[in-house]
């Protein structure tokens, strides 16, 4: 069987960063084994797995829970973010260059962790996350701190349209001086969605410019519905 970084050898790095400069996000199918989506999902009760437990209607997030993990993490997931990064950085990179903006990050994320526990942002952020019927997230962003990487992913661990219903991944582009425009991403079980924090450039008539975009999940009309969230910044 094939692991992870196997996988991630095989994607295709111009049409990833082809995606991704174009709409803000890409899809990667079949990431994870379903046997690796039920094993996520089968330790979402392990509670020493986990360092924080979020309601999500008590900060008016949404409705559902999720667990930020604690380090070290699991295997899968500590492979996930290490692997995928690498492919990342230098689309990333070219977006600070093309918005005239000095940051450039590191190439691999080892080191973008150690600019994050040099500024005291030293939490783990992957977290899993439940929603059940009626179960929503609003639309925001995933900002920890003053250090954060520009794109993050997101793995489906149930099946859409069997395991649950409704609860479809949305991003919504607030574009300048103009309305927005929604997104809606469909992914199976075990896809890996990669896709914009917060703020991207696009290409206008005058060079290239700021667009913010946001992420959320759409009201679960039935069953529950489990994600991975892999962001690669460290919190505070
Ligand atoms: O459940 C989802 O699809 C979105 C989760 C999310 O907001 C995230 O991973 O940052
Ligand atoms: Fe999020």
């Amino acid at each position: 069987m094939m692991n992870i970084q196997q996988k991630i050898n095989g994607i295709n790095k111009d049409d990833l960063a082809a995606d991704l400069n174009r709409t803000g996000y890409a899809l990667v199918k079949g990431l994870l084994t379903a046997e690796e989506c039920d094993r996520l999902i089968g330790d979402y009760k392990t509670e020493s797995l986990y360092r924080k437990t979020v309601i999500m209607e008590r900060h008016q997030y949404g409705l559902g829970e999720y667990k930020y993990f604690d380090y070290p993490l699991p295997d899968v997931i500590q492979q996930l973010r290490e692997s995928i990064y690498p492919l990342l950085a230098p689309v990333a990179n070219n977006w600070m260059k093309v918005l005239n903006i000095e940051k450039q990050f590191p190439e691999q994320h080892k080191e973008l962790i150690e600019h994050c526990h040099k500024a005291g942002q030293v939490k783990p952020t992957p977290l899993i996350l439940q929603y059940g019927q009626s179960g929503y997230n609003a639309l925001h962003q995933d900002l920890y701190g003053d250090v954060f990487f520009p794109m993050q992913a997101v793995v489906l661990l149930s099946e859409a349209g069997s395991d649950f219903t409704g609860g479809e991944f949305v991003l919504v582009e607030q574009r300048p001086r103009a309305q927005s425009k929604a997104m809606v991403v469909n992914f199976a079980k075990g896809d890996l969605l990669v896709f914009t924090t917060n703020f991207r450039p696009v290409q206008g008539s005058r060079g290239y410019h700021r667009v913010n975009m946001r992420h959320g999940v759409s009201e679960v009309t039935s069953g529950s519905r489990y994600t991975l969230g892999v962001i690669f910044h460290d919190a505070k």
